[in-house]
This record gives structure tokens, C-alpha cells and sequence, in this order.
């Protein structure tokens, strides 16, 4: 029997922590809970803003945290709007973000999310990270969920909106994350 303490998944996205529960099924080795937390949004490389949002979380919270942010990348930008993605889709609405990239030929994008746990306040934050490669279309199927109307995964004629959640959920970012985390939890038993 494991006496580890639960862990608490800190985000304000309900969509986030609905996709983890999901992905994580219930036999993951761990008692995950959930905190509704806007952690800031913080500048730099994604990883930077994924360690320092994790120490932000860990303040807040009494024992081990994990907290996950998510980068939507335009090659041809050069990565933008990456972490910044959030504000871009705020005030562009999906048609927007396809707009952004009508002067380029490149539509190519990868959608990157990166998980940050923390056992502690005073521990160091370990990184899970996962990409799917795809493509930046004009929106297409339901809008519950971000940028998701806009992101064609390679391979696929539909959008991350248009596929059963089941789908997604089998090749997407946010899975090939978790199943690093997934792993990493396993071997530690
Ligand atoms: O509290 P946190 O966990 O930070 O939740 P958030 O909504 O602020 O999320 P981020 O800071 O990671 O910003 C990522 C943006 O991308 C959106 N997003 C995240 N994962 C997505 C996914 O799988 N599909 C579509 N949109 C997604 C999300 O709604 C935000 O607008
Ligand atoms: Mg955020």
C-alpha cells in the first residue's frame, strides 16, 4: 500500500483536468486532486515558465503539485504565439489564429504541453513533455475547448475539435506528456 500524499493538479482550465483524468484512467499509481488556481502567466521558454509556474504552485499549496501549460508553436513564426498562445486566442478567436499565418505558406505548427511536478516548496521541478505535430486550419467542429477547431494533427483529416475525445486523447500533446509522467510514477513504486 503506497503512504504517498495525494497530489494536487493546480489549473483554472476545467478542460485540462477533464483531458487528465481521462488520459490517467484510474490506475494511475497515485491519488491525483485538483486545485482552481490562475496561476500568472509568465514569460520566457517553455520550460522556464513551466518550473517557475510549478514553484509558484508549490508555494500555494501544502505538498506535491503538478501543474501543466501549453504552447501552441507556428513554425513559420518561429515558435510564436508558443506559451503566449492563451492571449492570442482571447483577443483573435480561432478564424484569428488561421489568419495570423495568411501571408505564409508554412501552416505547419506543434502543439506542446509540459507538465511540472514538484514533490515540494523546496524540491526541484521535474519536466514532462509532449508534442504533436499539425497543422493551423480554418476552424472546423465544436469550440468547447481552445484552439482545438484550428489544430489538424498530422496524419488526420479532421481537428483536435472535430476527433472523439477518445481520439485525442490517444495522440495528443497532452497524452504524450502524461504518459512520460505516467511512466515515471510507475518505476517509482
Ligand atoms: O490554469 P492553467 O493550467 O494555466 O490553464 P490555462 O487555461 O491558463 O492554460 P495555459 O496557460 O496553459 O494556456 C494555454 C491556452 O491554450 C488552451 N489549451 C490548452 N490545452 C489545449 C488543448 O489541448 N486544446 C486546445 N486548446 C488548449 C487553453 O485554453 C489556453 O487558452
Ligand atoms: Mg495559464
Amino acid at each position: 500500500m503506497s503512504m504517498s500524499k495525494p497530489i494536487t493538479f493546480v489549473t483554472g482550465n476545467a478542460k485540462k483536468l477533464e483531458e487528465l483524468v481521462a488520459i490517467l484512467g484510474p490506475n494511475f499509481p497515485r491519488t491525483v486532486i485538483s486545485k482552481k488556481v490562475d496561476l500568472p502567466e509568465l514569460q520566457g521558454e517553455i520550460d522556464e515558465i513551466a518550473v517557475k509556474k510549478c514553484k509558484e504552485a508549490a508555494r500555494q499549496v501544502d505538498g506535491p503539485v503538478l501543474i501543466e501549460d501549453t504552447s501552441l508553436c507556428f513554425n513559420a513564426l518561429e515558435g510564436l504565439p508558443g506559451p503566449y498562445i492563451k492571449w492570442f486566442l482571447e483577443k483573435l478567436q480561432p478564424e484569428g489564429l488561421h489568419r495570423m499565418l495568411s501571408g505564409w505558406e508554412d501552416k505547419s505548427a506543434r502543439a506542446v504541453c509540459t507538465f511540472a511536478y514538484c514533490e515540494s516548496s523546496v524540491a526541484e521541478p521535474k519536466i514532462f513533455q509532449g508534442i504533436t505535430e499539425g497543422t493551423i486550419v480554418e476552424p472546423r467542429g465544436p469550440r468547447d475547448f481552445g484552439w482545438d477547431p484550428v489544430f489538424q494533427p498530422k496524419g488526420y483529416d479532421k481537428t483536435y475539435a472535430e476527433l472523439p475525445k477518445s481520439e485525442k486523447n490517444t495522440i495528443s500533446h497532452r497524452f504524450r506528456a502524461l504518459d512520460l509522467l505516467r511512466n515515471h510514477f510507475q518505476n517509482e513504486k
